[in-house]
């Protein structure tokens, strides 16, 4: 159909003009003619559709060009009716290859590659948004006739796709999703040993920019990783070269690539660690390895060539002068936690701080409490000779201490905190505020009476009484205050000479805690990349979120130790600069800076990423640099936060929380049917770690299902003999109530053919069996394959049976007791979202135990003390987790022929028999932090 119109308006216009005015519509163009004049208005530079005003007798119409807008007007109504049909079928007509064309652009990004693809977020809002922006100076509805079929095809899908919804989109997702399954059925049922479920098959197929698969613990997070990284192959979206997996250590990364070859029959393609990653990237751009400092390796290395510059800075400071000042400072300060007896609740706690800590003042004395510390130190630096906790005589009467010793109402001998023989002096300390509190732990009007009476003591032997309590300690002024005392009583001060201190710090071994701590921060401030800007912010961040950190000078602490740090960080960046080398953490800062800067081509456009719950911040910016450098890529990770445990080493669980946050818009696929172990062991291990509110909710489901508990808890009574017995699986009662489990389940064996696997785990390797006793173990029982490993060593794996060891409170027990120092602490990640909210107590060690109870199919065997249980066991029991409790078949060795029972004052020693000058008597294993005893009257003596 030609296109060939002409219309003038009403003849009056003319008339009044003197002037021929008409409108031309041509198939090319608009012609416009007025006053003798002509200009064209070809239709291909029209953006926009002619428009036509109805007025009451006549018509104008309106068309765009060149940014300026053209009016006709007079036009009889329904010419210029006919006009504007024909002048939208010439526009139609003249566009319609660029509307055709986006239609196609469009079915492009929906199959891209000839084949279907997953359609991901990104892409559905771009292909909307060409289809839309396309259409916009389109009518609603074309022309009936004259315009060809792939135009109206065109512009009928490029409608339909400009409306799609959120629900179709998910609908032809999940169309898609089961056209997948379909085709590649005999696969996914094959992969692995058990066919892939539905939700683990939709994980494969999933393709968003990124993808969070999180799971729980045995719900196939591995199998997942193999079954998508063999779907991506098979339907052929990925070569091999174009998927990089990364693992976690070599051990992960070969059990990786172990599982791809033999499951997908293929070598072609291979796990990789971050830092082999690394490691490959800069040796690409460099074009030769990059070598790796020797120190990166060794922590021991690392450590000595630390305190030979932290010795080199104390013998020749310069520039840094203050150096040595500085080491002093934080010494004498901060060399142990600063705690002050208000922040225990009990009198266990305070002791098992003391005693974890080896709190020792300079001249070697076991203080009773961190003040008693800054006093006896405080004394000794300033050369004035003390007693501490000697028994007490008058003064002039010290020559016959055994008849002159005064006794404490209660008939003990009265042993003041610190005595200055040279001056009659005594100190104390008093755990006292000034409104009269006591901590929790003190029957406070005891310790009132038990001050009054050492009051009336020196007023009536005239010796002076030096009092300092709480009020000044949390000041922070309390070595002022016994300064000001000492001072008004005319004591001489002859200071230590600074050298003198730092050899007692030397021989003490604190200038040695002091190099491996400022090793350790070393490591972690390199690990987090830190800058000034990103460092402020993480300590903001952290003081906020654990305000007890400020609370005795905890900001100064950190400060003090960043401090000590710049110089030593100075030369730890100069000697890598002068010999080459780098070290793990640059290898991934620099490969990260490489992809950002383009010099490294990422040839990877599917990055997959297991165990990503323990995925630290830089090693998080390395892959999302990969991730952005090819348009396409995809990031598909897999992860439990219940499992994370690698806090310490920098991993921030957080971002397997705030994934999205992070990454941008994530498809997050839950797998929550565990095929590991039963309904028993996954109600216990998930309400326990569930505890903690930071944790992500999930309900697990269980394949396996059991009537009766499956978690059973042995506790088992405490030999007596040695202290360190108790903490030995190595020896003793442990080995043999071991040993009486396994033969149990030695026994219980369904299918008396095949061996039944067994792990052994501690919080601690070295509370396992040693090498003997497990070859003991495992002669004594053939059919059980038994394997030692720390939880730590134990994730990933799964056993038949677990048995969990070790889970006694304090000194390397469960929950770790002994906590980071606090600049460690400032550096780590934060254990909560939210800075605002508190970390939830011992949340590491809550999910560490959650991946030791469920590495078991189908039993786990916790071994606990009777005495002193785990907090964790404690809670267990009280809060009525339906585990089985069993009775210890086995009497301990060696046991004594009464048990031992509890000190009554602190709760936690064991009262055992001595043999003094006035007869036998019950003293307490804390002693000398708790002073109890116990007289044996002659008929009751009990051994
Ligand atoms: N679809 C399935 N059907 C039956 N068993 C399966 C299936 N998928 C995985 N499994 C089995 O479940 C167990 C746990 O699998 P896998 O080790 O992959 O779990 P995971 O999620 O990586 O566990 P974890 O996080 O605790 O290490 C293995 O024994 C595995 O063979």
């Amino acid at each position: 159909m030609k296109l060939n119109l002409s219309i003038k308006p009403h003849w009056l216009i003319n008339v009044l003009t003197r002037n021929k005015h008409y409108l031309h519509l041509s198939e090319h163009a608009l012609s416009d003619n007025r006053s003798g004049s002509e200009q064209d208005f070809p239709w291909q530079d029209m953006p926009n559709l002619p428009q036509i005003d109805h007025g009451f007798f006549f018509a104008a119409l309106n068309w765009q060009h060149q940014g300026r807008v053209y009016r006709f007007s007079w036009l009889p109504k329904h010419q210029a009716q006919a006009m504007l049909e024909q002048a939208t079928l010439a526009w139609c007509r003249t566009h319609g290859r660029q509307l055709i064309e986006a239609a196609n652009h469009c079915y492009q990004l929906l199959h891209p590659g000839k084949s279907k693809r997953y359609l991901r977020q990104q892409t559905w809002l771009d292909i909307k948004n060409c289809a839309q922006t396309a259409l916009t100076p389109w009518p609603e509805t074309l022309p009936l006739k004259g315009l060809t079929d792939e135009l109206r095809q065109a512009f009928k899908r490029l409608q339909h796709l400009s409306l799609w919804s959120e629900k179709d989109l998910q609908q032809y997702r999940q169309e898609f999703i089961r056209h997948q399954q379909h085709s590649f059925n005999d696969f996914f049922q094959q992969v692995e040993a058990n066919p892939l479920t539905q939700r683990q098959q939709i994980a494969c197929i999933t393709d968003e920019h990124n993808n969070l698969v999180l799971a729980g613990a045995g719900t196939g997070k591995t199998s997942v990783m193999v079954g998508r990284t063999g779907y991506l192959l098979q339907s052929k979206q990925a070569d091999p070269g174009e998927i990089l997996l990364l693992a976690f250590g070599n051990k992960a990364a070969k059990e990786m690539d172990d599982r791809l070859k033999q499951r997908l029959g293929r070598d072609d393609i291979k796990a990789s660690t971050f830092h082999a990653l690394g490691q490959a990237i800069i040796t690409r751009v460099e074009g030769k390895p990059p070598a790796l400092t020797p120190l990166a390796q060794d922590e021991d290395a690392k450590q000595l060539w630390l305190e030979q510059q932290l010795n080199r800075l104390l013998a020749e400071p310069s520039p840094h002068s203050d150096y040595p000042a500085l080491v002093l400072s934080y010494l004498e300060r901060f060399r142990y936690p600063i705690r002050s007896a208000f922040d225990f609740t009990t009198m266990a706690e305070h002791i098992a701080y003391l005693k974890d800590n080896r709190i020792l003042s300079l001249a070697g004395e076991k203080v009773h409490s961190y003040a008693e510390l800054l006093i006896a130190d405080y004394l000794y630096k300033s050369g004035i000779d003390y007693r501490y906790r000697q028994p007490y005589t008058a003064p002039g009467k010290e020559h016959n201490l055994r008849t002159t010793a005064v006794k404490t109402p209660d008939f003990r001998p009265y042993k003041p905190a610190f005595y200055l023989p040279g001056y009659g002096i005594v100190i104390e300390f008093r755990h006292l505020r000034d409104n009269g509190q006591t901590p929790d732990f003190i029957d406070s009007k005891n310790y009132r009476q038990h001050i009054l009476w050492q009051r009336q003591l020196h007023h009536s032997d005239n010796s002076r009484l030096i009092e300092l309590d709480e009020t000044a300690l949390t000041a922070g002024k309390l070595t002022l205050a016994l300064q000001e005392q000492l001072e008004q009583n005319a004591v001489p001060f002859t200071p230590q000479s600074d050298q003198a201190l730092l050899t007692i710090f030397r021989d003490n071994g604190a200038l040695a805690a002091l190099d491996k701590l400022l090793c350790q921060i070393l490591t972690l401030y390199k690990a987090g990349d830190f800058d000034n800007h990103s460092l402020s912010r993480q300590l903001k961040a952290f003081y906020a979120g654990k305000p007890e950190a400020l609370r005795h000078d905890g900001a100064y602490q950190v400060e003090l130790t960043l401090q000590l740090l710049a110089p030593l960080y100075q030369a730890y960046q100069a000697m890598l600069a002068k010999e080459q080398h780098i070290d793990f953490d640059d290898m991934i800062n620099r490969a990260t800076a490489y992809i950002r800067s383009g010099q490294f081509i990422s040839p990877w456009s599917y990055i997959m990423v297991d165990e990503f719950q323990d995925i630290s911040a830089p090693r998080a910016r390395l892959i999302k640099a990969l991730r952005d450098a090819v348009d396409s890529a995809s990031l598909f990770c897999v992860g439990d936060d219940w499992q994370a445990i690698y806090r310490f080493a920098g991993s921030d669980v957080g971002l397997t929380r705030q994934f999205s946050s992070y990454f941008g818009h994530t498809c997050i696929t839950t797998l929550d049917k565990t095929f590991r172990f039963n309904n028993s062991i996954c109600d216990i291990a998930s309400r326990f770690v569930s505890q903690n509110p930071a944790q992500l909710t999930k309900t697990l489901t269980t394949l396996k299902q059991v009537n009766t508990p499956a978690v059973s808890l042995l506790q088992q009574e405490f030999t007596g003999n040695q202290e360190e017995d108790k903490h030995h699986a190595r020896n003793g009662a442990q080995l043999t109530a071991i040993a009486d489990i396994l033969k149990d389940i030695s026994s219980a064996r369904q299918n008396p053919n095949s061996p039944s696997s067994v792990l052994l785990l501690a919080r601690y390797h070295h509370l396992l069996p040693d090498k003997q006793a497990l070859q003991e173990l495992a002669q004594q029982f053939p059919m059980l394959t038994i394997r030692a490993l720390s939880i730590h060593a134990s994730k990933g794996m799964e056993g038949d049976f677990v048995l969990v060891l070790g889970l006694h409170q304090g000194k390397h027990g469960f929950p770790a007791e002994k906590s980071d120092p606090l600049p460690v602490d400032a550096l780590l990640p934060l254990e909560s979202d939210d800075a605002q909210k508190p970390a939830y107590a011992d949340a590491e060690e809550r999910r560490l135990f959650y991946v030791a109870l469920t590495r078991a199919k189908h039993h786990v065997y916790l071994l606990a003390e009777l005495h002193s249980p785990s907090k964790f066991i404690q809670e267990l029991i009280a809060d009525k987790y339906p585990i089985k409790r069993l009775v210890t078949k086995t009497k301990p060795q060696a046991q004594p022929a009464t048990p031992p029972s509890n000190c009554n004052v602190c709760k936690t020693g064991i009262l055992s028999q001595k043999t003094g000058p006035h007869g036998s008597f019950y003293s307490c294993s804390n002693y000398p932090y708790c002073q109890y005893s116990e007289t044996i009257a002659k008929d009751r003596r009990r051994a």
